[in-house]
């Protein structure tokens, strides 16, 4: 479903008059399949948001390709909602004067959808994400952080996605609630047999919902494993990450 071949990525160095650029990618190849949730693991700045940007088509790679469905993820109108993201920074993920309704419709009106069909299935998704109908008319500042992710997922289902871009998505939130929110990934995505690339620091969180993790490091891909196999990493790099979360 999702093909990624030789990705490589470079940002410019910061600093006014510097020709200088940072390599922050460099050779990454790996496949997602229908279903199948993939976590993304690794410490901050080695390359995993801008590889979940990449996926999305929000920025091209210098080199290599990436591909969802056999066709390359510029071409926008082909994958309209097909792939959906839910970002850590749930505080500006929804525009402050928009209501719950207005944010969840702009993802329906994406795929055509209207009038009284719009209002039923708006209704639906509040109800899948556990929120009732009374948060239709409620503002973001209204919402405690995990009702805004919530919102957020539900904004991210609502176009009948193939596969979600979780980036950091559980982060910001507090731990029990995380915990609220990895359940409902997992039951959501079970339900809609979606994908989810699951950018994030945590490996409990990732061991928690996905079937495969890939380590990255310096913009590398480090080792992938079965979630059941990854006390048996093999690089040292993976060690000592699991070695800090085993602690
Ligand atoms: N648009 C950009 N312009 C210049 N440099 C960038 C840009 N985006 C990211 N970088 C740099 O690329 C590197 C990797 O950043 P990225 O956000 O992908 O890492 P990350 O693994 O997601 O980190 P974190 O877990 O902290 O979010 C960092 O050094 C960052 O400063």
């Amino acid at each position: 479903m999702l093909k990624v071949e030789g990705v490589a990525k470079a940002y410019k160095k910061a600093g006014l008059f510097s020709r200088e650029r940072e390599q922050v990618l460099a050779d990454i190849h790996f496949a997602c399949d229908y279903g199948e949730c993939l976590g993304i693991i690794g410490e901050s700045g080695s390359g995993k948001s801008t590889l979940g940007r990449l996926v999305l088509g929000i920025e091209q790679p210098d080199r290599g390709s990436i591909l969802f469905e056999g066709e390359s993820v510029t071409k926008r109108r082909g994958r309209a909602g097909k792939i959906s993201a839910v970002f850590q920074d749930y505080t500006s993920s929804i525009n402050p004067f928009y209501t719950v309704e207005a944010a969840i419709m702009e993802s329906l009106r994406l795929i055509g959808m209207g009038g009284q069909e719009a209002s039923d299935k708006l209704d639906f998704l509040l109800d899948q994400v556990g929120l009732d109908r009374s948060y239709r008319q409620k503002h973001p500042h209204e919402l405690s952080g995990g009702e805004v992710q919530r919102v957020c997922i539900a904004r991210a289902v609502a176009t009948n996605p193939t596969c979600i871009v979780l980036d950091e998505a559980i982060s910001s939130l507090d731990g029990s609630v995380q915990m609220q929110v990895l359940q409902l990934l997992k039951q959501l995505g079970q339900t809609y047999r979606m994908s989810y690339l699951f950018i994030t620091h945590d490996l409990q969180a990732a061991a928690y919902l996905c079937d495969r993790v890939m380590i990255v490091h310096r913009g590398r891909v480090v080792e992938t494993v079965a979630v059941e196999q990854l006390k048996d990493v093999q690089s040292a790099y993976a060690r000592k990450l699991l070695g800090m979360v085993m602690l």
